[in-house]
């Protein structure tokens, strides 16, 4: 007898509880796009270091609002103004330059009349009167952390992480990722298929999904449903942090994998979770050289291996690379169309938000690539959800997936 398949989190959590965080390594902040830092990441500066104007305008002392002023000198940004401000005088200052030493208003040049060196308010005073001003530290301080580890490192984090003073930031090491598809009919080259064969998309679609992350992925494959193939190709797997096969996870005939990879000297994890598409999913684990090796079998119908990668394979690799929240979060919406009732499977519907109301494909078949790249999130039913209503709430999990142009 087998074990009942898994609910889906309790799957996710024993799948992730098997991460072992790869090692840190320091890497040029060119390279860190879309890694995640490995360590809480502490301010090596002041930012800004001093007061500085948020506008081009000019600089007046405390209690001197009212004008008129002299014009004694200039900061632009980099260029200082080194003495300090009497009353009855005004420094020109520009965005992004340094507040002359006891000035305490910038006023915008376009409420100011100027002649020469002289100037009047032609406008109003800015209220309150440091309105334009950005006060030492208002984005972080010296020694102020400025990113959580686990946190990802997007085009605005780099940004951050520079403006803190870094130039090399520490993440984990790119997990090495193998994947591989297996099956009799498939074939390796879509414009040479016979007429029993169907192209070997999977590989591709997997691999193109773990390349969304910075992962580094090598495929094998198709393999042919057969131990000896299954197993010369599991031999080139030694380095691999994660192995993805596809197809061959189901209770046929010719469903290998699983003999397969105990064979190769991995040990059963799981097998089967209670979703819809997805339920063969295998997890296995192998521990090689004091490393573990981690086997995700995801079943072959091009759907399932989608939302199997979604909901497993991706969170794998996230884990590995350090992320502080690797899972998918699903968020509300409102159908645009009604839904039937649901059966004892928790499913993944194929489904298109046009960011108002959500509809589902109308083909569900675990097959139809044609409805899976036409859509943009997965509406998550669950178990026996009665029949709803187009207008109810359902929850949707983004595919980064294109989807609707
Ligand atoms: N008696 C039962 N039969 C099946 C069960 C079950 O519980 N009892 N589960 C079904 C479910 S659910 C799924 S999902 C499939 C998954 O089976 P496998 O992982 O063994 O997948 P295959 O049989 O190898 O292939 C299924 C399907 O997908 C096509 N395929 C496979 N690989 C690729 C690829 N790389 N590119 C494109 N298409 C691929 C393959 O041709 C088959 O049509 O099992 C059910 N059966
Ligand atoms: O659950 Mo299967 O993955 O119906 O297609």
């Amino acid at each position: 007898m087998h074990e009942p398949p898994l609910p889906l989190e309790e799957a996710q959590a024993r799948l992730l509880a098997l991460v072992e965080p790869l090692p840190i390594e320091r890497v040029d902040i060119d390279g860190a796009l879309g890694r995640y830092l490995a360590e809480p990441l502490r301010a090596r500066r002041t930012q800004p270091p001093a007061a500085l104007s948020a506008m081009d305008g000019y600089a007046v002392a405390e209690d001197d609002f009212a004008g008129p002023w002299r014009v004694v000198g200039e900061s632009a940004a980099g260029h200082p103004f080194a003495g300090s401000l009497a009353r009855g005088e005004a420094v020109r200052i520009s965005t992004g330059a340094r507040l002359p030493a006891n000035a305490a208003c910038v006023i915008v040049q376009e409420d100011i009349a100027r002649a020469d060196d002289h100037i009047s308010l032609s406008g109003e005073p800015p209220s309150p009167p440091h309105k334009h001003i950005r006060p030492c530290g208002l984005d972080f301080h010296m020694d102020e952390q400025v990113l959580p580890a686990g946190a990802r490192l997007g085009p605005a984090q780099l940004a951050l992480a520079i403006s803190a003073g870094h130039r090399h930031l520490p993440v984990r090491r790119a997990p090495r990722v193998l994947v591989m598809d297996s099956g009799d009919e498939l074939a390796a080259d879509p414009e040479n298929c016979r007429e029993h064969q169907v192209p070997a998309s999977n590989g591709a679609m997997l691999a193109a999904m773990a390349r969304g992350l910075p992962c580094e992925v090598q495929r094998i494959g198709p393999v042919p449903d057969a131990m000896d193939a299954l197993a010369e190709a599991l031999a080139q797997a030694d380095d691999a942090d994660v192995i993805v096969t596809s197809g061959g996870a189901s209770v046929g005939d010719h469903d290998l994998v699983k003999p397969a990879l105990e064979a190769w000297g991995a040990e059963l994890g799981f097998w089967r979770v209670a979703i819809k598409p997805g339920k063969p999913l295998i997890v296995a684990t192998r521990e090689k050289s004091g490393r573990r090796q981690i086997v995700l079998g995801l079943p072959g119908n091009p759907v399932s291996s989608h939302v199997t990668a979604y909901l497993f394979m991706l969170p794998l690799l996230r884990a590995l690379l350090g992320a502080a929240h690797p899972l998918p979060q699903a968020f509300p919406v409102r159908l645009g169309a009604p839904l039937p009732a649901n059966g004892g499977r928790r499913t993944f519907m194929r489904a298109i938000w046009d960011f108002d109301t959500v509809s589902p494909a109308a083909v569900q078949d675990s097959s139809a690539l044609a409805a899976l790249a036409a859509s943009n999130v997965l509406i998550d039913r669950p178990a026996n959800a009665p029949a709803a209503e187009a207008g109810a709430q359902a929850h949707v999990f983004w595919l980064e997936n294109g989807g609707i142009a």
